[in-house]
C-alpha cells in the first residue's frame, strides 16, 4: 500500500508569526486581537507615544523616535513619523528576524502610522517575511489632509506589501447605527479587523485537509492597485451552511456579496469541527458559485478543527482592482433606494409593521459579538453570527408589542433622575391624601419641556399622530403644584388638638399629644 504523507510544509510554526500593531489605531487594534483570543502569534507593537505603548498588551513593544518626539506622538505629521522610525530601523530589523510572515495592522491618516508603515514594511520583506498589511482608511470626517496623507502610504504599500488589506472607515461604520459616537465606529472597525487577521492566521496556520499556503494568499491578493475583498462567516446548528455563506456575504467589504461578481481569482477557506461533512462543503460551494463568475480562478481549502465543535467557518478573500471597485459601487449606490425609500417601499408593500422590522444590520452584529466574546471561545468569535430564525422572526420575538402604560413612562422619567419629574414634598403630601382628588395644574416652565419628552416616548411607541393625543389624555401629570395650595393643618383649635381633656401621654417629661413643632417653641 502506498502510503500517503501530507505536505507539513504549507503551513507556518505558530513561532515565525508577528503580528505588529503600529501607531495608537493600530495598537488598538492588536489589543482587540488579543482580547478576542488570538493566539498563537508573537505581539509587537511600534509606536511614538509612550502613553499608548504603555498601555498595550503586546509582550513586545518598541518606541520610535526617542530622541524626536520625547515620547509623544507624531502629531499627524507622516515625516515625523518616518524619521522616528529610521531612528530605531535596527530594533526593528532585529524583531523581524527568522519570521516567515508578518501581519501589520496601522491605521492611515495621522503621522506615526502612515510615516512609519512603508520602511517597516520593507523591512520586514528585507528580513524575508511575507508581509499582510491591514490598513484603515480616515472617516470622511476627519478631513482630506489626513485623506491624502493615507493615499500616499497606500500607493507606497501597494508596491510594497505582499499582500494588502484596506478597510474604510465609513464603511466600517456601517457597522453601527448613526446615532452611536465615534468610539463604537472605531471599536466595530478593531472588530472587524480583528476577525481578518484571526481568519488569515488560522488558514494558513492550521493544517487542513486541502492546504492553503502562502502562494494561494498571495494570487487570491494580487492585483495592481487592488481592495482586498474579505469575508468571513460562521454559523452553527441546522442548515449552517448556507448561514455560514450568508454571513460571509454580509461583510461589509463584500457589499453582500455584489463585489464578487468581477473578482477573478477568489480564495476560499473552510473549516468546521469533527461533523463537518462533504455535502455540507459541497452546499457552501455551490451557494458561492452563484456570486462569482464562472471564469474565476478558485482556490478552495479545507480544515478540521475540533475546537471549532458544531460551528462552520468560512473565510473569502479576493481583490478588486480599484477602478472596478469604484465602478462597481457607483452602479450600487445609483440602484439601491435610500434608506427612507426603503422604508416607504416595505410599508406600502408589507403594511406598517414593516417598518418596525428594518433594523440596522450593524446593531445585531454588535450585540451579537458582546455576548459572543463573553461566553464562545475564540476560534468560534465571529462578527457575523446569526441565529437559526430569520432575523424578522427574531425581531417579532425579541420585541412584543409592548405599549408602555403612561405610569410605567413616568416611572421611567423618574427613574432617568430627570429633575424635572422629581415630585416635590407638597406634591408627595397632596398624593398621600389621595391622588384622585387633587386637582393638580403642570407648572408651566418645567411642564412644556417635559410633556414634550413624554410626547416622544409615546411617539416611539405609538407613532406621532397618536402622541399628543395620549400626552394630553394623561391623568397624572409629573411636576405638578397644587391649584389650592395645602394649608396649615388644622389642629382643632388647642395646642393638644382632638386630645385635648384625655391623660396626658407623657415620656421623659413630654406630652407626646403635643405636635413636635409646638414641643419645640415652648423649650
Ligand atoms: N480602527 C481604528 N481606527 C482608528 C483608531 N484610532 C484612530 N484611528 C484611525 O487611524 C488614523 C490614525 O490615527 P492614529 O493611529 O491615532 O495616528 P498615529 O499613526 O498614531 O499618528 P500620530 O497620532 O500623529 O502619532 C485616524 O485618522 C483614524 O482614522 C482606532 O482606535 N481604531
Amino acid at each position: 500500500m502506498i502510503s500517503y504523507q501530507r505536505d507539513p510544509q504549507q503551513t507556518i510554526p505558530e513561532s515565525s508569526v508577528k503580528i505588529v500593531g503600529l501607531g495608537g489605531a493600530g495598537a488598538n487594534m492588536l489589543d482587540r486581537a488579543a482580547l478576542d483570543g488570538l493566539s498563537g502569534a508573537e505581539m509587537l507593537c511600534i509606536n511614538t507615544d509612550m502613553r499608548t505603548l504603555g498601555s498595550s498588551v503586546a509582550s513586545e513593544k518598541i518606541q520610535i523616535g526617542r530622541n524626536l518626539t520625547m515620547g509623544l506622538g507624531a502629531g499627524g505629521d507622516p515625516e515625523l513619523g518616518l524619521k522616528a522610525a529610521q531612528e530605531c530601523e535596527q530594533e526593528i530589523r532585529d524583531a523581524f528576524r527568522d519570521r516567515k510572515m508578518i501581519f501589520l495592522c496601522v491605521g492611515l491618516g495621522g503621522g506615526t502610522g502612515s510615516g512609519a508603515a512603508p520602511l517597516i514594511c520593507r523591512l520586514a520583506r528585507e528580513e524575508g517575511a511575507f508581509v499582510v498589511v491591514f490598513a484603515t482608511v480616515p472617516f470622511g470626517f476627519e478631513g482630506s489632509r489626513r485623506r491624502n496623507q493615507a493615499d500616499t502610504t497606500l500607493n507606497e504599500l501597494a508596491v510594497l506589501a505582499n499582500a494588502l488589506v484596506t478597510f474604510d472607515n465609513d464603511r466600517m461604520g456601517e457597522l453601527v447605527v448613526a446615532k452611536k459616537g465615534i468610539h463604537e465606529a472605531f471599536a466595530a472597525a478593531d472588530r472587524m479587523i480583528s476577525e481578518s487577521v484571526q481568519a488569515v492566521t488560522r488558514l494558513v496556520m492550521r493544517p487542513g485537509l486541502v492546504n492553503v499556503g502562502l502562494d494561494d494568499l498571495m494570487a487570491a491578493l494580487r492585483t495592481n492597485r487592488s481592495r482586498c475583498l474579505f469575508g468571513s462567516g460562521l454559523a452553527k446548528g441546522e442548515d449552517r451552511p448556507q448561514r455560514a455563506l450568508e454571513n460571509t456575504l454580509a461583510s461589509p467589504l463584500l457589499d453582500q456579496g455584489s463585489l464578487l461578481k468581477d473578482a477573478t481569482t477568489v480564495l476560499v477557506h473552510i473549516c468546521g469541527g469533527e461533523s463537518l461533512t462533504l455535502y455540507e462543503v459541497e452546499l457552501l460551494m455551490q451557494g458561492l458559485s452563484k456570486h462569482v463568475p464562472e471564469s474565476a480562478h478558485i482556490l478552495f481549502g479545507a480544515a478540521v478543527d475540533p475546537a471549532m465543535k458544531d460551528g462552520l467557518s468560512m473565510t473569502l478573500i479576493s481583490a478588486l482592482p480599484e477602478n472596478k471597485l469604484i465602478a462597481s459601487t457607483e452602479q450600487q449606490e445609483a440602484e439601491a433606494p435610500v434608506m427612507g425609500e426603503a422604508i416607504e417601499q416595505a410599508v406600502e408593500e408589507d403594511g406598517p409593521e414593516a417598518e418596525d422590522m428594518l433594523v440596522p444590520m450593524g446593531e445585531e452584529l454588535v450585540v451579537e459579538e458582546a455576548e459572543l466574546a463573553e461566553s464562545e471561545s475564540a476560534e468560534e468569535e465571529s462578527l457575523f453570527i446569526v441565529d437559526s430564525e430569520p432575523a424578522h422572526e427574531q425581531v417579532a420575538e425579541e420585541e412584543p408589542e409592548q405599549v408602555e402604560t403612561d405610569e410605567e413612562v413616568l416611572e421611567d422619567l423618574l427613574e432617568s433622575g430627570d429633575p424635572a419629574a422629581e415630585l416635590d414634598s407638597t406634591d408627595e403630601e397632596a398624593m398621600d391624601q389621595g391622588a384622585d382628588e387633587v386637582d393638580l395644574i403642570a407648572d408651566e416652565a418645567l411642564d412644556d419641556s417635559l410633556l414634550e419628552e413624554v410626547v416622544e416616548e409615546i411617539d416611539e411607541d405609538h407613532g406621532s399622530d397618536e402622541a399628543e393625543e395620549e400626552a394630553s389624555s394623561l391623568t397624572m401629570p409629573v411636576r405638578t403644584h397644587a391649584k389650592n395650595p395645602q394649608g396649615e393643618l388644622e389642629l382643632d383649635g388647642g395646642p393638644k388638638g382632638k386630645f385635648e381633656g384625655e391623660i396626658p401621654n407623657v415620656l421623659d417629661g413630654e406630652d407626646l399629644d403635643i405636635p413636635p413643632f409646638l414641643r419645640k417653641k415652648r423649650r
